[in-house]
Protein backbone atom coordinates (compact mmCIF):
# COMPACT_ATOMS: atom_id res chain seq x y z
CA UNK A 1 0.00 0.00 0.00
CA UNK A 2 1.36 3.41 -1.28
CA UNK A 3 0.97 6.61 1.31
CA UNK A 4 0.22 9.44 -0.14
CA UNK A 5 -0.86 11.80 2.28
CA UNK A 6 -0.14 11.93 5.52
CA UNK A 7 -1.91 14.34 8.12
CA UNK A 8 -0.43 14.37 11.76
CA UNK A 9 -2.70 16.24 14.04
CA UNK A 10 -0.70 18.09 16.63
CA UNK A 11 2.30 20.62 15.96
CA UNK A 12 4.02 20.18 19.05
CA UNK A 13 6.85 19.14 20.11
CA UNK A 14 6.98 16.21 18.38
CA UNK A 15 4.49 16.52 15.56
CA UNK A 16 6.40 18.99 14.33
CA UNK A 17 10.42 18.25 14.09
CA UNK A 18 9.29 14.77 13.42
CA UNK A 19 7.08 15.71 10.44
CA UNK A 20 9.47 17.64 8.83
CA UNK A 21 12.10 14.82 8.65
CA UNK A 22 9.28 12.39 7.72
CA UNK A 23 8.65 15.19 4.61
CA UNK A 24 12.23 15.86 3.82
CA UNK A 25 13.60 11.78 3.57
CA UNK A 26 10.00 11.31 1.55
CA UNK A 27 9.50 14.56 -1.04
CA UNK A 28 6.99 12.50 -2.61
CA UNK A 29 4.43 12.25 0.25
CA UNK A 30 2.86 15.23 1.02
CA UNK A 31 2.18 15.95 5.08
CA UNK A 32 -0.08 18.19 6.55
CA UNK A 33 0.13 19.09 10.26
CA UNK A 34 -2.77 20.19 11.83
CA UNK A 35 -3.70 21.50 15.60
CA UNK A 36 -6.19 23.17 17.06
CA UNK A 37 -4.18 26.33 18.25
CA UNK A 38 -4.32 28.94 15.66
CA UNK A 39 -1.19 30.79 17.15
CA UNK A 40 0.99 27.56 17.42
CA UNK A 41 -0.02 27.23 13.34
CA UNK A 42 1.05 30.99 12.49
CA UNK A 43 4.12 30.18 14.25
CA UNK A 44 4.91 27.66 12.24
CA UNK A 45 3.58 29.28 8.94
CA UNK A 46 6.10 32.59 10.14
CA UNK A 47 8.49 33.58 7.14
CA UNK A 48 11.23 33.65 9.81
CA UNK A 49 12.23 30.63 10.98
CA UNK A 50 13.83 31.66 13.98
CA UNK A 51 10.36 32.03 15.53
CA UNK A 52 8.83 28.58 15.11
CA UNK A 53 7.30 27.76 18.45
CA UNK A 54 9.53 24.68 18.90
CA UNK A 55 13.23 25.69 19.30
CA UNK A 56 14.91 22.39 18.04
CA UNK A 57 18.82 22.83 16.41
CA UNK A 58 18.42 21.92 13.22
CA UNK A 59 15.02 22.03 12.92
CA UNK A 60 14.87 25.54 10.95
CA UNK A 61 17.05 24.46 8.22
CA UNK A 62 14.41 21.63 7.21
CA UNK A 63 11.14 23.32 7.26
CA UNK A 64 12.96 26.01 5.53
CA UNK A 65 13.68 23.35 2.80
CA UNK A 66 10.10 21.27 2.84
CA UNK A 67 7.46 23.99 3.99
CA UNK A 68 5.46 24.63 1.02
CA UNK A 69 6.42 22.28 -1.10
CA UNK A 70 5.60 19.17 0.78
CA UNK A 71 5.75 20.07 4.24
CA UNK A 72 2.22 22.12 5.55
CA UNK A 73 0.95 23.59 8.51
CA UNK A 74 -2.86 24.02 8.72
CA UNK A 75 -6.08 24.42 11.49
CA UNK A 76 -7.84 22.98 8.60
CA UNK A 77 -8.49 19.55 10.79
CA UNK A 78 -11.48 18.19 8.78
CA UNK A 79 -9.93 18.74 5.24
CA UNK A 80 -6.45 17.08 6.50
CA UNK A 81 -7.92 14.20 7.80
CA UNK A 82 -9.80 13.44 5.06
CA UNK A 83 -7.34 13.47 2.28
CA UNK A 84 -5.05 11.62 3.82
CA UNK A 85 -4.15 7.97 3.98
CA UNK A 86 -2.55 7.69 6.95
CA UNK A 87 -3.06 10.16 10.03
CA UNK A 88 -1.03 10.42 12.90
CA UNK A 89 -1.95 11.18 16.29
CA UNK A 90 0.51 13.18 18.18
CA UNK A 91 -0.98 15.42 20.87
CA UNK A 92 -0.67 15.90 24.22
CA UNK A 93 -1.23 13.75 27.28
CA UNK A 94 -1.00 14.90 30.19
CA UNK A 95 -1.36 13.39 34.02
CA UNK A 96 -4.61 14.18 34.68
CA UNK A 97 -5.48 16.81 37.12
CA UNK A 98 -8.80 15.76 37.88
CA UNK A 99 -11.38 12.79 38.63
CA UNK A 100 -10.11 8.68 38.37
CA UNK A 101 -6.45 8.72 38.55
CA UNK A 102 -6.22 12.31 39.00
CA UNK A 103 -2.45 13.11 39.48
CA UNK A 104 -1.34 9.81 37.83
CA UNK A 105 -2.77 8.29 34.94
CA UNK A 106 -2.75 9.59 31.47
CA UNK A 107 -5.24 12.42 30.50
CA UNK A 108 -6.60 10.83 26.90
CA UNK A 109 -9.11 13.33 26.13
CA UNK A 110 -7.15 14.78 23.63
CA UNK A 111 -6.40 11.25 21.97
CA UNK A 112 -10.29 10.71 22.10
CA UNK A 113 -11.53 13.60 20.72
CA UNK A 114 -8.96 13.36 17.77
CA UNK A 115 -10.40 9.50 17.05
CA UNK A 116 -13.65 10.92 17.10
CA UNK A 117 -13.05 13.77 14.73
CA UNK A 118 -11.33 11.04 12.19
CA UNK A 119 -14.20 8.43 12.72
CA UNK A 120 -16.87 11.79 11.47
CA UNK A 121 -14.66 12.88 8.91
CA UNK A 122 -13.06 10.08 7.20
CA UNK A 123 -15.26 8.36 4.12
CA UNK A 124 -11.92 6.36 2.79
CA UNK A 125 -9.86 3.95 4.71
CA UNK A 126 -7.10 4.81 6.82
CA UNK A 127 -4.17 3.89 8.92
CA UNK A 128 -4.29 5.67 12.07
CA UNK A 129 -1.08 6.15 13.65
CA UNK A 130 -0.26 6.41 18.17
CA UNK A 131 2.36 8.68 18.08
CA UNK A 132 1.64 10.06 20.96
CA UNK A 133 2.62 8.03 24.47
CA UNK A 134 -0.16 5.71 25.42
CA UNK A 135 -1.14 3.88 27.89
CA UNK A 136 -1.17 0.32 27.01
CA UNK A 137 -4.14 -1.22 25.30
CA UNK A 138 -5.02 2.12 24.24
CA UNK A 139 -5.10 1.46 20.85
CA UNK A 140 -8.10 -0.80 21.95
CA UNK A 141 -10.26 1.87 23.06
CA UNK A 142 -9.53 4.27 19.89
CA UNK A 143 -10.09 1.12 17.06
CA UNK A 144 -13.63 0.46 19.39
CA UNK A 145 -14.30 4.54 18.66
CA UNK A 146 -13.40 4.15 15.01
CA UNK A 147 -15.34 0.76 14.59
CA UNK A 148 -18.35 2.29 16.42
CA UNK A 149 -18.20 5.79 14.78
CA UNK A 150 -16.74 4.89 11.53
CA UNK A 151 -19.18 3.55 9.82
CA UNK A 152 -18.18 1.60 6.43
CA UNK A 153 -14.43 2.91 6.68
CA UNK A 154 -11.91 0.04 7.68
CA UNK A 155 -9.23 1.33 10.09
CA UNK A 156 -5.96 -0.16 11.21
CA UNK A 157 -4.51 1.17 14.49
CA UNK A 158 -0.93 1.30 14.58
CA UNK A 159 1.45 2.48 17.53
CA UNK A 160 4.62 3.78 16.42
CA UNK A 161 6.51 5.76 19.63
CA UNK A 162 8.25 8.45 19.34
CA UNK A 163 12.17 7.99 21.11
CA UNK A 164 13.21 11.52 20.64
CA UNK A 165 15.07 13.55 22.94
CA UNK A 166 13.89 17.55 22.68
CA UNK A 167 17.56 19.49 22.58
CA UNK A 168 18.65 16.18 19.71
CA UNK A 169 15.15 15.86 18.30
CA UNK A 170 17.10 16.26 14.68
CA UNK A 171 19.81 14.18 15.23
CA UNK A 172 17.52 11.60 16.45
CA UNK A 173 14.91 11.33 14.22
CA UNK A 174 18.00 11.24 10.89
CA UNK A 175 19.60 8.79 13.45
CA UNK A 176 17.55 6.46 15.46
CA UNK A 177 18.49 3.45 17.46
CA UNK A 178 15.49 1.81 16.44
CA UNK A 179 11.74 2.63 14.63
CA UNK A 180 8.96 1.20 16.52
CA UNK A 181 6.15 -0.15 14.89
CA UNK A 182 3.39 -2.65 16.60
CA UNK A 183 -0.06 -3.28 14.97
CA UNK A 184 -2.01 -6.74 13.86
CA UNK A 185 -2.35 -5.63 9.79
CA UNK A 186 1.12 -6.49 8.12
CA UNK A 187 0.06 -4.42 4.99
CA UNK A 188 -0.57 -1.25 7.40
CA UNK A 189 2.91 -1.85 9.26
CA UNK A 190 5.08 -2.15 6.35
CA UNK A 191 3.07 0.84 4.74
CA UNK A 192 4.46 2.79 7.71
CA UNK A 193 7.72 0.79 7.72
CA UNK A 194 8.23 1.82 3.88
CA UNK A 195 8.01 5.41 4.93
CA UNK A 196 10.90 5.16 7.53
CA UNK A 197 12.63 2.95 4.88
CA UNK A 198 13.47 5.85 3.38
CA UNK A 199 16.43 6.68 5.85
CA UNK A 200 16.35 4.25 8.32
CA UNK A 201 17.72 0.65 7.42
CA UNK A 202 15.25 -2.19 7.79
CA UNK A 203 16.92 -4.25 10.68
CA UNK A 204 16.74 -1.20 12.67
CA UNK A 205 12.47 -1.16 12.02
CA UNK A 206 11.09 -3.31 14.98
CA UNK A 207 7.73 -4.52 14.15
CA UNK A 208 5.95 -5.87 17.25
CA UNK A 209 2.00 -6.73 18.42
CA UNK A 210 0.74 -3.60 19.69
CA UNK A 211 0.41 -3.97 23.63
CA UNK A 212 4.57 -4.57 23.15
CA UNK A 213 5.43 -1.18 21.45
CA UNK A 214 2.72 0.56 23.62
CA UNK A 215 4.64 -0.80 26.73
CA UNK A 216 7.86 -0.64 25.28
CA UNK A 217 7.79 3.55 25.63
CA UNK A 218 6.74 3.83 28.59
CA UNK A 219 9.52 1.32 29.84
CA UNK A 220 12.14 3.00 27.45
CA UNK A 221 11.15 6.21 29.49
CA UNK A 222 10.87 4.61 33.48
CA UNK A 223 14.45 2.68 32.70
CA UNK A 224 16.39 6.48 31.42
CA UNK A 225 14.19 8.02 34.42
CA UNK A 226 15.65 5.11 37.06
CA UNK A 227 19.00 5.43 35.86
CA UNK A 228 18.95 9.31 36.76
CA UNK A 229 17.55 9.13 40.34
CA UNK A 230 20.05 6.00 40.71
CA UNK A 231 23.35 8.30 40.07
CA UNK A 232 21.43 10.86 41.88
CA UNK A 233 21.10 8.94 44.93
CA UNK A 234 24.65 8.22 44.73
CA UNK A 235 25.21 11.82 44.44
CA UNK A 236 23.61 12.69 47.73
CA UNK A 237 26.27 10.11 49.56
CA UNK A 238 28.62 11.36 47.92
CA UNK A 239 28.28 14.46 49.62
CA UNK A 240 28.67 12.83 53.01
CA UNK A 241 31.35 10.84 51.98
CA UNK A 242 33.83 12.73 50.06
CA UNK A 243 33.59 10.71 47.05
CA UNK A 244 33.07 12.62 43.88
CA UNK A 245 29.91 11.67 41.91
CA UNK A 246 31.61 12.00 37.96
CA UNK A 247 34.38 9.60 39.34
CA UNK A 248 31.92 7.22 40.32
CA UNK A 249 29.93 7.83 37.55
CA UNK A 250 33.29 7.19 35.57
CA UNK A 251 34.15 4.26 36.79
CA UNK A 252 30.87 2.06 36.78
CA UNK A 253 30.22 3.55 33.00
CA UNK A 254 33.06 2.09 31.56
CA UNK A 255 31.81 -1.55 32.90
CA UNK A 256 30.41 -2.25 29.39
CA UNK A 257 27.06 -3.76 30.82
CA UNK A 258 26.00 -0.75 32.56
CA UNK A 259 27.44 1.70 30.01
CA UNK A 260 28.50 5.99 29.81
CA UNK A 261 25.27 7.29 29.20
CA UNK A 262 22.80 8.95 31.27
CA UNK A 263 24.68 9.37 34.56
CA UNK A 264 24.97 13.09 34.85
CA UNK A 265 24.09 13.64 37.81
CA UNK A 266 21.62 16.72 38.35
CA UNK A 267 19.37 18.60 39.89
CA UNK A 268 16.87 15.86 39.37
CA UNK A 269 14.65 15.51 35.96
CA UNK A 270 12.32 17.46 34.27
CA UNK A 271 10.27 17.97 30.71
CA UNK A 272 6.89 16.96 30.13
CA UNK A 273 7.48 12.83 30.03
CA UNK A 274 9.35 11.17 32.58
CA UNK A 275 7.25 11.96 35.75
CA UNK A 276 4.37 11.53 33.68
CA UNK A 277 5.45 8.10 31.92
CA UNK A 278 6.42 6.95 35.41
CA UNK A 279 3.09 7.74 37.07
CA UNK A 280 1.15 6.20 34.37
CA UNK A 281 3.09 3.77 34.95
CA UNK A 282 2.67 3.09 38.16
CA UNK A 283 -1.19 3.73 37.79
CA UNK A 284 -1.58 1.39 35.34
CA UNK A 285 0.27 -1.58 37.84
CA UNK A 286 -1.60 -0.44 41.36
CA UNK A 287 -5.13 -0.95 38.39
CA UNK A 288 -4.11 -4.70 37.82
CA UNK A 289 -3.11 -5.01 41.88
CA UNK A 290 0.50 -5.60 40.98
CA UNK A 291 1.83 -3.38 44.13
CA UNK A 292 5.17 -4.18 44.53
CA UNK A 293 6.10 -3.23 40.89
CA UNK A 294 3.71 -0.45 41.37
CA UNK A 295 5.77 0.68 44.42
CA UNK A 296 9.08 -0.43 42.59
CA UNK A 297 8.62 2.36 39.90
CA UNK A 298 7.16 5.60 42.38
CA UNK A 299 10.41 5.63 44.33
CA UNK A 300 12.36 7.25 40.73
CA UNK A 301 9.60 10.01 41.01
CA UNK A 302 9.85 10.37 44.76
CA UNK A 303 14.03 10.27 44.82
CA UNK A 304 13.57 12.98 41.59
CA UNK A 305 11.74 15.11 43.99
CA UNK A 306 13.73 14.52 46.95
CA UNK A 307 16.44 16.03 44.91
CA UNK A 308 15.12 19.22 43.34
CA UNK A 309 13.96 19.76 47.54
CA UNK A 310 17.62 19.33 48.83
CA UNK A 311 19.10 21.51 46.52
CA UNK A 312 17.05 24.63 47.31
CA UNK A 313 17.19 23.43 50.84
CA UNK A 314 20.81 23.08 51.05
CA UNK A 315 20.80 26.77 49.08
CA UNK A 316 18.59 28.38 52.10
CA UNK A 317 20.93 26.58 54.56
CA UNK A 318 23.92 28.04 53.70
CA UNK A 319 22.82 31.45 52.90
CA UNK A 320 22.74 31.21 57.17
CA UNK A 321 18.96 29.78 56.96
CA UNK A 322 17.34 32.66 55.68
CA UNK A 323 16.86 33.62 52.19
CA UNK A 324 14.17 36.65 52.81
CA UNK A 325 15.07 39.85 51.05
CA UNK A 326 18.10 38.36 49.29
CA UNK A 327 18.20 38.25 45.59
CA UNK A 328 19.00 34.80 43.83
CA UNK A 329 19.95 34.86 40.04
CA UNK A 330 19.01 31.50 38.41
CA UNK A 331 21.08 30.79 35.52
CA UNK A 332 18.63 28.60 33.24
CA UNK A 333 14.86 28.01 33.17
CA UNK A 334 14.20 25.32 30.46
CA UNK A 335 13.98 21.75 31.80
CA UNK A 336 17.60 21.13 29.69
CA UNK A 337 19.62 22.82 27.28
CA UNK A 338 19.06 23.86 23.87
CA UNK A 339 15.21 23.89 23.83
CA UNK A 340 12.96 26.60 24.50
CA UNK A 341 10.77 23.85 26.49
CA UNK A 342 10.31 24.34 30.20
CA UNK A 343 7.82 22.04 31.12
CA UNK A 344 8.66 19.75 34.74
CA UNK A 345 11.49 22.09 34.55
CA UNK A 346 13.42 21.74 38.09
CA UNK A 347 13.79 25.61 38.08
CA UNK A 348 10.16 26.01 38.49
CA UNK A 349 10.09 23.99 41.92
CA UNK A 350 13.42 25.52 43.30
CA UNK A 351 11.65 28.90 42.47
CA UNK A 352 8.67 28.31 44.25
CA UNK A 353 10.33 27.15 47.46
CA UNK A 354 13.09 29.84 47.24
CA UNK A 355 9.59 32.35 46.91
CA UNK A 356 7.99 31.17 50.12
CA UNK A 357 10.98 32.01 52.29
CA UNK A 358 10.58 35.61 50.59
CA UNK A 359 13.54 35.71 48.40
CA UNK A 360 13.17 37.86 45.08
CA UNK A 361 14.28 35.54 41.97
CA UNK A 362 16.04 36.97 39.11
CA UNK A 363 16.01 34.36 35.83
CA UNK A 364 18.14 34.54 32.83
CA UNK A 365 17.57 31.69 29.82
CA UNK A 366 18.66 32.30 26.52
CA UNK A 367 15.71 30.70 24.89
CA UNK A 368 12.95 31.37 27.23
CA UNK A 369 10.91 34.59 27.51
CA UNK A 370 9.66 36.31 30.24
CA UNK A 371 5.92 35.34 29.69
CA UNK A 372 6.57 32.10 30.13
CA UNK A 373 8.63 32.29 33.27
CA UNK A 374 5.47 34.10 35.04
CA UNK A 375 3.58 31.57 34.00
CA UNK A 376 4.68 28.79 34.92
CA UNK A 377 5.14 29.52 38.61
CA UNK A 378 1.58 30.83 38.58
CA UNK A 379 0.39 27.55 37.32
CA UNK A 380 2.16 25.98 39.93
CA UNK A 381 0.79 28.31 42.90
CA UNK A 382 -1.62 31.00 42.13
CA UNK A 383 -1.81 31.90 45.44
CA UNK A 384 1.68 33.32 44.84
CA UNK A 385 0.03 35.09 41.95
CA UNK A 386 0.49 38.79 43.01
CA UNK A 387 3.78 38.51 44.72
CA UNK A 388 5.48 36.62 42.14
CA UNK A 389 5.13 39.31 40.30
CA UNK A 390 7.13 41.72 42.29
CA UNK A 391 9.70 39.03 43.81
CA UNK A 392 10.37 37.72 39.82
CA UNK A 393 12.59 39.68 37.48
CA UNK A 394 13.37 38.29 34.20
CA UNK A 395 16.37 39.54 31.88
CA UNK A 396 17.28 39.43 28.61
CA UNK A 397 21.21 39.84 30.02
CA UNK A 398 22.94 37.76 32.09
CA UNK A 399 25.25 40.04 34.06
CA UNK A 400 22.22 42.35 35.08
CA UNK A 401 20.35 39.34 36.32
CA UNK A 402 23.43 38.67 38.48
CA UNK A 403 24.25 42.14 39.45
CA UNK A 404 23.89 42.35 43.11
CA UNK A 405 22.55 38.98 43.90
CA UNK A 406 23.81 37.26 46.74
CA UNK A 407 23.82 33.66 45.17
CA UNK A 408 23.93 32.28 41.73
CA UNK A 409 21.73 29.00 40.90
CA UNK A 410 22.63 27.32 37.65
CA UNK A 411 19.87 25.48 36.82
CA UNK A 412 20.23 24.31 32.89
CA UNK A 413 23.52 23.31 31.41
CA UNK A 414 23.32 25.60 28.80
CA UNK A 415 27.19 25.96 26.82
CA UNK A 416 27.46 29.70 26.80
CA UNK A 417 27.51 29.53 30.56
CA UNK A 418 30.91 28.67 30.86
CA UNK A 419 32.12 31.17 28.59
CA UNK A 420 30.96 33.90 31.03
CA UNK A 421 33.43 36.09 32.38
CA UNK A 422 33.24 34.72 35.93
CA UNK A 423 35.84 37.18 37.59
CA UNK A 424 33.28 40.17 36.12
CA UNK A 425 30.16 38.38 37.61
CA UNK A 426 31.86 37.66 40.93
CA UNK A 427 32.14 41.70 41.59
CA UNK A 428 28.89 42.47 40.43
CA UNK A 429 27.71 40.24 43.17
CA UNK A 430 27.15 40.49 47.04
CA UNK A 431 29.57 38.78 49.54
CA UNK A 432 30.59 36.11 50.30
CA UNK A 433 29.51 35.01 46.85
CA UNK A 434 28.04 32.25 46.29
CA UNK A 435 27.43 29.36 43.64
CA UNK A 436 25.05 26.38 43.60
CA UNK A 437 25.71 24.47 40.28
CA UNK A 438 22.83 22.35 39.95
CA UNK A 439 24.64 20.58 36.66
CA UNK A 440 28.17 20.48 37.38
CA UNK A 441 28.79 22.36 34.42
CA UNK A 442 31.56 24.69 36.33
CA UNK A 443 34.87 23.62 37.10
CA UNK A 444 35.43 23.89 40.69
CA UNK A 445 38.89 25.09 41.52
CA UNK A 446 39.17 27.77 38.91
CA UNK A 447 35.64 28.87 40.05
CA UNK A 448 36.75 28.89 44.11
CA UNK A 449 40.20 30.42 42.82
CA UNK A 450 38.41 33.48 42.25
CA UNK A 451 36.61 33.80 45.75
CA UNK A 452 33.21 32.43 44.91
CA UNK A 453 31.63 29.84 47.59
CA UNK A 454 30.86 26.88 45.32
CA UNK A 455 28.71 23.67 45.98
CA UNK A 456 27.50 21.40 43.54
CA UNK A 457 25.73 17.96 43.26
CA UNK A 458 27.40 14.92 44.64
CA UNK A 459 31.00 16.79 45.54
N1 LIG B 1 8.07 16.24 23.94
C1 LIG B 1 8.81 15.15 23.72
O1 LIG B 1 10.03 15.20 23.69
C2 LIG B 1 8.17 13.82 23.47
C3 LIG B 1 6.81 13.64 23.60
N2 LIG B 1 6.23 12.43 23.35
C4 LIG B 1 4.78 12.26 23.43
O2 LIG B 1 4.20 12.86 22.27
C5 LIG B 1 2.92 13.43 22.57
C6 LIG B 1 2.91 14.90 22.19
O3 LIG B 1 3.88 15.58 22.97
P1 LIG B 1 4.34 17.07 22.61
O4 LIG B 1 4.54 17.19 21.15
O5 LIG B 1 5.47 17.37 23.52
O6 LIG B 1 3.04 17.90 23.05
P2 LIG B 1 2.69 19.41 22.71
O7 LIG B 1 1.84 19.90 23.82
O8 LIG B 1 3.94 20.17 22.37
O9 LIG B 1 1.83 19.33 21.36
C7 LIG B 1 0.57 18.77 21.30
C8 LIG B 1 -0.29 19.60 20.34
O10 LIG B 1 -1.51 18.92 20.11
C9 LIG B 1 -2.53 19.91 19.92
N3 LIG B 1 -3.85 19.30 20.12
C10 LIG B 1 -4.41 18.81 21.26
N4 LIG B 1 -5.61 18.31 21.03
C11 LIG B 1 -5.87 18.48 19.70
C12 LIG B 1 -6.97 18.14 18.86
N5 LIG B 1 -8.05 17.50 19.34
N6 LIG B 1 -6.88 18.47 17.56
C13 LIG B 1 -5.80 19.09 17.07
N7 LIG B 1 -4.73 19.42 17.82
C14 LIG B 1 -4.75 19.12 19.13
C15 LIG B 1 -2.19 20.97 20.95
O11 LIG B 1 -2.79 22.21 20.63
C16 LIG B 1 -0.65 20.99 20.87
O12 LIG B 1 -0.18 21.98 19.98
C17 LIG B 1 2.70 13.16 24.07
O13 LIG B 1 1.95 11.99 24.20
C18 LIG B 1 4.11 12.94 24.60
O14 LIG B 1 4.11 12.09 25.73
C19 LIG B 1 6.97 11.36 22.94
C20 LIG B 1 8.32 11.48 22.78
C21 LIG B 1 9.03 12.72 23.00
O1 LIG C 1 9.21 10.57 25.80
C1 LIG C 1 9.84 11.59 25.81
O2 LIG C 1 9.35 12.72 25.98
C2 LIG C 1 11.33 11.59 25.69
O3 LIG C 1 11.84 11.74 27.04
C3 LIG C 1 13.26 11.85 27.12
O4 LIG C 1 13.70 12.98 26.39
P1 LIG C 1 13.67 14.47 26.98
O5 LIG C 1 12.82 14.51 28.21
O6 LIG C 1 13.32 15.36 25.86
O7 LIG C 1 15.18 14.79 27.38
P2 LIG C 1 16.31 13.93 28.16
O8 LIG C 1 17.60 14.18 27.49
O9 LIG C 1 15.92 12.53 28.37
O10 LIG C 1 16.36 14.67 29.58
C4 LIG C 1 15.29 14.59 30.49
C5 LIG C 1 15.72 15.22 31.81
O11 LIG C 1 16.70 14.41 32.45
C6 LIG C 1 17.83 15.18 32.79
N1 LIG C 1 19.03 14.31 32.73
C7 LIG C 1 19.31 13.60 31.61
C8 LIG C 1 20.42 12.78 31.56
C9 LIG C 1 21.26 12.67 32.68
O12 LIG C 1 22.27 11.95 32.70
N2 LIG C 1 20.95 13.40 33.78
C10 LIG C 1 19.85 14.21 33.84
O13 LIG C 1 19.60 14.85 34.88
C11 LIG C 1 17.83 16.31 31.78
O14 LIG C 1 18.58 17.40 32.23
C12 LIG C 1 16.36 16.60 31.66
O15 LIG C 1 15.92 17.43 32.71
C13 LIG C 1 13.89 10.60 26.51
O16 LIG C 1 15.31 10.74 26.54
C14 LIG C 1 13.41 10.39 25.08
O17 LIG C 1 13.94 9.18 24.57
C15 LIG C 1 11.88 10.33 25.07
O18 LIG C 1 11.41 10.21 23.74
Amino acid sequence: MKINKICCIGAGYVGGPTMAVIAKMNPNIQVTIVDINQERIDAWNDDDVSKLPVYEPGLPEIVKETRGKNLHFSTEIDKAIDEAEMVFISVNTPTKTYGKGKGMAADLKYVELCARNIADVAKTDKIVVEKSTLPVRTAHAIKSILDNIGGEVKFDILSNPEFLAEGTAIQDLLKPDRVLIGGESKEAIEALASIYGSWVPQDQILRTNVWSSELSKLTANAFLAQRISSINAISELCEHTEANVSEVARAIGMDSRIGPKFLNASIGFGGSCFQKDILNLVYIARSYGLNEVADYWEQVIILNDHQKRRFSDKLITTLYNTVSGKKIAMLGWAFKKDTNDTRESAAIYVADHLLSEQASIAVYDPKVPKAKVYADLNYLNTRLEKENEELVEVFNNPYEAIKDAHAIAIMTEWDEFKSYDWNKIYNLMKKPAFIFDGRRLLDKNSIEKIGFKYFTIGQ
